[in-house]
Formats: C-alpha cells, sequence, structure tokens
C-alpha cells in the first residue's frame, strides 16, 4: 500500500498497516464504557497492562477512510511538539490506535460564565499552539469548544488547555497524500467553520483557523453557538472584545486577520483596552477623531453609548466632536446619532455642569444643533423630531442667546416637509414657543410662523 511518510515527505511504500498492527488490548486494559465516540473512532479510557498508568486510548473504527484519519492525526499530531497541544503517548505501528493523557474535559464542558482573564489565556495559548502548526503548513481546520480539552494545570494553573482532534488536518501540498477532502465537501463544526471550507477545504489557509477560534471567543463570551444572520456579540456587551472578533471573523478571506501571530496580538490589545480608564480613552479616541484616525469615531460613539450614565463623558469628550465628523456620522448612522444626541441633552437639563467655565455650555448646544441639521437635511425626520424635543429643551434650559440666534435661523429656514415633524414639537413645550417667539419673525414655513412670530 502506498503511504506517505510526513516527517521526509514524498511517496514510500510501507507495508500494510494490519500486518503490522498491535491490538491495543495486547498492551491496555480497556475501559468497557468508551470516553466517547467521533465520526472514525471511539475513545476509551485505559490502563498500561504493566505500568499502569492511565490513559485516554484512541481507535479508528474498521473503515479505510476512519483508517486514513487516524493515521494522518498520529503523525502530524506527533510533530507537533507544544505545550497545547495534545501529545501522542504511545501508538500502533500500523497507526491504528494511539493514546494520550486523559482530558478532565472540553472546553464546552468547562465553560463557567465568561471569564474574561480566562479567555484571553485560552486564545493565547491555543494561539501559539496552532501557529506551530501552521509554521509547518498544517492546517487544523476543526477548532471547536470540543476539540478543545483540558490537562489538569501546573505551577498554579487550573488547565493546561490543548488543541485535540487532528484528524482534518490539511497538510502542505507537496505533502498531500490520499485525499480525505474533496471540492464542495464541507468539513469543520457547524457554527465554527470558515465559510471556504465549504467551497475547497483543500485550499483552507491558517485564517481558517483563525476565523473557527474568533468564532470559538464569541461562543466563549455569550455562551451561545453562533448562528448564520444572528450578530456574533450583543450591542453594548463585552465592547472591548468586537474589533478582536470582527477582525478573525470576517467572512471576506482578504478581509479577515491571517495569522495566530496577528491574532495574539489583538488578544493583547483587548485586555489594554479593557483595562484602560474610561476617560483616558476617551480622550485617546477623541485625539484620534480630531487627526482623522480611521475607527476613532465609532469607537468613541460606542464607549458613550455603552456608558450612558456618565455625565462628563458626554461634556468633556463626546460634545466635543468637530463639526465635520459629527454631521457625517449622524448622516451614516442617524438612529444611534439621535438616541445618543438625546442623552446629552438631558444630561445638559438634568445634571449639574459642574465647575466648568459657563460659557462652554455652547459647545454641547452646537454638537446638538449639529446633529438635528444633519438629520433634517437628510430626510431622516422621525429620529430629528424625537431629539428636536430634547434639544428644544437643553436650549430653553441654558438661554445661551448665541445659540438661540442660531437655532432661529435655522427654524426660519425650514421648508416642507420637515417644518411639520418639527411644528408639533414646538406646540407641544409653551415654554420652548414663549422662548423662542419674537414679533415680526421671518419663516419660509407659515407653520413655524404662526407658531413663532405669533401670527
Ligand atoms: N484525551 C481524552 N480524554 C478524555 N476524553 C477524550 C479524550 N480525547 C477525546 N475524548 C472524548 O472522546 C470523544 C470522541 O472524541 P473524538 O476526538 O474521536 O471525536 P469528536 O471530536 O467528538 O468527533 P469528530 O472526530 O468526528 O469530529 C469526545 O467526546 C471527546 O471529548
Amino acid at each position: 500500500m502506498r503511504l506517505v511518510d510526513p516527517v521526509k515527505g514524498g511517496w514510500v511504500v510501507m507495508e500494510d498497516e494490519s500486518n503490522i498492527s498491535i491490538k491495543a488490548q495486547d498492551r491496555y486494559r480497556l475501559d468497557a464504557r468508551t470516553l466517547g465516540h467521533g465520526s472514525y473512532a471511539q475513545v476509551f479510557r485505559a490502563a498500561h497492562k504493566e505500568t499502569h498508568e492511565e490513559v485516554a486510548l484512541k481507535r479508528s473504527y474498521n473503515r479505510q477512510d476512519a483508517r486514513d484519519r487516524i493515521r494522518r492525526e498520529i503523525q502530524d499530531q506527533k510533530r507537533l511538539a507544544h505545550p497545547n497541544i495534545m501529545p501522542i503517548l504511545d501508538h500502533d505501528p500500523g497507526f491504528t490506535w494511539y493514546t494520550m493523557p486523559l482530558a478532565i474535559d472540553n472546553l464546552e464542558g468547562l465553560r463557567q460564565g465568561p471569564d474574561e482573564e480566562e479567555l484571553a489565556s485560552i486564545l493565547l495559548a491555543i494561539g501559539e499552539a496552532l501557529d506551530v502548526a501552521h509554521q509547518l503548513g498544517l492546517v487544523h481546520r476543526d477548532i471547536s469548544p470540543p476539540n478543545i480539552l483540558a490537562l489538569p494545570g501546573q505551577s498554579g494553573a487550573k488547565y493546561r488547555w490543548v488543541v485535540a482532534d487532528w484528524g482534518m488536518v490539511r497538510r502542505p501540498p507537496d505533502e498531500a497524500s490520499r485525499i480525505l477532502t474533496r471540492t464542495g465537501q464541507g468539513m469543520g463544526t457547524p457554527g465554527f467553520d470558515a465559510p471556504e471550507l465549504s467551497t475547497d477545504p483543500r485550499k483552507a489557509t491558517p485564517a481558517a483557523d483563525v476565523y473557527s477560534l474568533g468564532r470559538v471567543a464569541a461562543w466563549y463570551l455569550t455562551g451561545t453557538t453562533p448562528r448564520s444572520g444572528v450578530r456574533l456579540l450583543p450591542d453594548a456587551e463585552f465592547l472591548h472584545w468586537r474589533p478582536f472578533v470582527n477582525a478573525c471573523t470576517q467572512q471576506d478571506l482578504q478581509m479577515r486577520t491571517q495569522s495566530m501571530s496577528e491574532l495574539r496580538r489583538m488578544v493583547q490589545a483587548v485586555l489594554i483596552d479593557r483595562d484602560e480608564p474610561v476617560p483616558t480613552k476617551a480622550s485617546r479616541l477623541l485625539e484620534g477623531v480630531v487627526l482623522g484616525q480611521e475607527g476613532s469615531l465609532e469607537a468613541l460613539v460606542r464607549l458613550v453609548d455603552a456608558h450612558q450614565d456618565d455625565t462628563s463623558l458626554y461634556f468633556d469628550y463626546f460634545a466635543q466632536i468637530p463639526t465635520g465628523p459629527t454631521r457625517s456620522w449622524s448622516q451614516s448612522d442617524p438612529e444611534r446619532a439621535a438616541l445618543l444626541a438625546s442623552v446629552l441633552a438631558r444630561h445638559l437639563v438634568n445634571d449639574s455642569w459642574g465647575d466648568r467655565d459657563k460659557e462652554y455650555v455652547s459647545t454641547p448646544l452646537a454638537f446638538l444643533h449639529t446633529v438635528l441639521q444633519a438629520l433634517v437635511s437628510d430626510n431622516n425626520l422621525g429620529h430629528a423630531q424625537d431629539l428636536a424635543a430634547d434639544f428644544f429643551a437643553a436650549d430653553v434650559h441654558w438661554q445661551d442667546q448665541e445659540q438661540r440666534r442660531r437655532s432661529l435661523e435655522w427654524l426660519a429656514d425650514l421648508e416642507a416637509p420637515a417644518d411639520r415633524a418639527i411644528a408639533p414639537v414646538l406646540g407641544a413645550r409653551p415654554d420652548v414657543v414663549e422662548y423662542y417667539r419674537e414679533p415680526g419673525w421671518q419663516a419660509r414655513s407659515v407653520v413655524l410662523g404662526t407658531i413663532l412670530a405669533g401670527g
């Protein structure tokens, strides 16, 4: 039978495995109950007959494809000496079974909640192990919570996490042996498998493992198996993990994080990001917005969204976003812009301005007005109506004459249908009408003229 020797590479002729195989029972006492079974093998608890060492013994089913898989698993796993890769302790010279340390359980069974420290240490360890495999041209292709097993930990660590189940591994093209995968034949675990594996798994790159590990991270944080069409991480939760999960799980291969070393760098950045105090982070992001750094505005908006009770975050950072970016953000994300601007307006009405100089209140008022103008000019009139009520209340509350003049100028220019969206908001607040009313005031809109000029 023709088989590949992965160490030397190339094709070599070896004896048929049935001639050189040793039965597992000749060397080990197998527990009658299995630890479990997969698509090509069964796993038993077993004890060595002489040393009495307890191990897990994986034995392939008596089918050619199953034997091919376990042979591949043994050969590749043996090459991968890394503390976070399941070691092969002993194996049949004919490659029909092997032994490994007994695992406590897998990640699926051991997850107790979203422990971010634990997640980061798992990602760093598994990422490093997969990097070693990738350097050898091996792509696992089936990273999922059940394939990440826990061995007893050392030096104070509870567990040593290891990547197991290397039966789906993709070898470099020059080492390809019997074809285990064909174009169009999907592989991996649903919810965790990279999209490109369903078209041509033979072309899988390290980015396929990056994708799966990114999905594992999302699963770990939420406790739910990823499903297509459902956001991996819900809004406003684990915000600091979102850039990491997004970058790793891009459907488009070109847009995705390509390597495990990059993935590991991002995990470290997540922890730094998480531990950075909110004002420091807000200040850094605002500076990024002013300098036009990509992603800064989005990150600042996410921060503000996640801390809606933080008055100083709204006054000192959010409201300081310059007019240009404020306008374009309000046009590209009108719903969130209206919502967060309303939150700022309510802080202006309900909360203390503290020891800030009173004249600086013109900045948040102008910011609110910019959002409102952008919503109206883009015909987002429902959102504009919602924000207008809070904006007018803040304007009246602060009585800033400069802002009053700008508000009136803007109202004077409003035309249909925007005027009909704004008029009822004014009509509902006699104090607002009173504040803006100006005899003889001229407006394009008849309805606004009637309300504010008194006739
Ligand atoms: N070293 C081990 N110690 C304890 N249990 C193990 C060990 N290795 C595997 N198992 C358990 O044995 C079962 C079968 O594992 P196996 O790797 O054959 O299949 P699978 O991953 O479930 O399926 P497939 O290989 O088809 O994807 C799993 O439930 C796994 O948790």
